[in-house]
């Protein structure tokens, strides 16, 4: 028997199940996408890093994108860490994932902006365990997200829309997002893993 609080999360568990990534056209409520898109436009955004060790100029190189963490100071984004929480618990109570933490962060792309192909997290190098990807606007040009799998076969190329989340797992999956034409909006997280569970330091982030 499922609790009822996870009966809307199903579709989405069943997918990534199957594949380990899972495409979700209407994820939040359109209400709250559109208080969180209002938000992403107050915050000071800046642009995007690599690691933490990167130079800005090779950054530019690999992401143009700017970006800004979500604090948890304002409604709308109390109300995502709330829902992505609940995604959380349900990820660990069906596939005992240890999943303890999620950070994400608001996104900008701009025209010209991209994001060349990467892996979210390295195999026992990282304690990133599911990547996220809400989107906040409907991109008619420009700035789709492609996936490979891990010989580079293009799985799916997705064009953001509103209130659409693509969740995948993150040392399996690489991806890029192709140069924006239309202005593209969007929030990244990550679910994470304490890796000195697994008996190694976790440095922290
Ligand atoms: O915005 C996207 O579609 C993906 C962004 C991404 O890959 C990242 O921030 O690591
Ligand atoms: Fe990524």
């Amino acid at each position: 028997m499922q609790h009822k609080a996870n009966e809307p999360f199903n579709e989405l568990i069943a997918q990534f199940y199957l594949h380990g990534w899972v495409w979700v056209p209407n994820f939040l409520p359109i209400a709250l996408n559109q208080a969180l898109l209002a938000d992403l436009k107050r915050q000071t955004l800046q642009q995007a890093g690599v690691g933490r060790q990167q130079a800005h100029l090779l950054n530019a190189q690999i992401r143009r994108d700017k970006t800004a963490w979500l604090d948890g100071t304002s409604q709308p984004q109390q109300d995502y860490l709330a829902i992505m929480t609940q995604l959380q618990q349900v990820f660990n109570q069906r596939f005992f994932m240890g999943l303890f933490d999620f950070e994400c962060h608001y996104a900008r792309y701009a025209e010209g902006d991209f994001y060349q192909k990467h892996l979210d997290a390295f195999k026992g190098r990282s304690n990133r365990v599911l990547t996220t990807v809400s989107y906040l606007n409907n991109v008619e040009q420009g700035g789709e997200l492609q996936l490979f799998d891990a010989e580079d076969r293009l799985l799916s190329t997705i064009t953001p829309t509103a209130t659409g989340l693509l969740l995948f797992e993150s040392e399996r999956f690489p991806h890029q997002v192709l140069p924006a034409i239309d202005e593209r909006y969007s929030i990244a997280g990550w679910f994470r893993r304490n890796n000195s569970l697994n008996g190694m330091v976790d440095p922290g982030t």
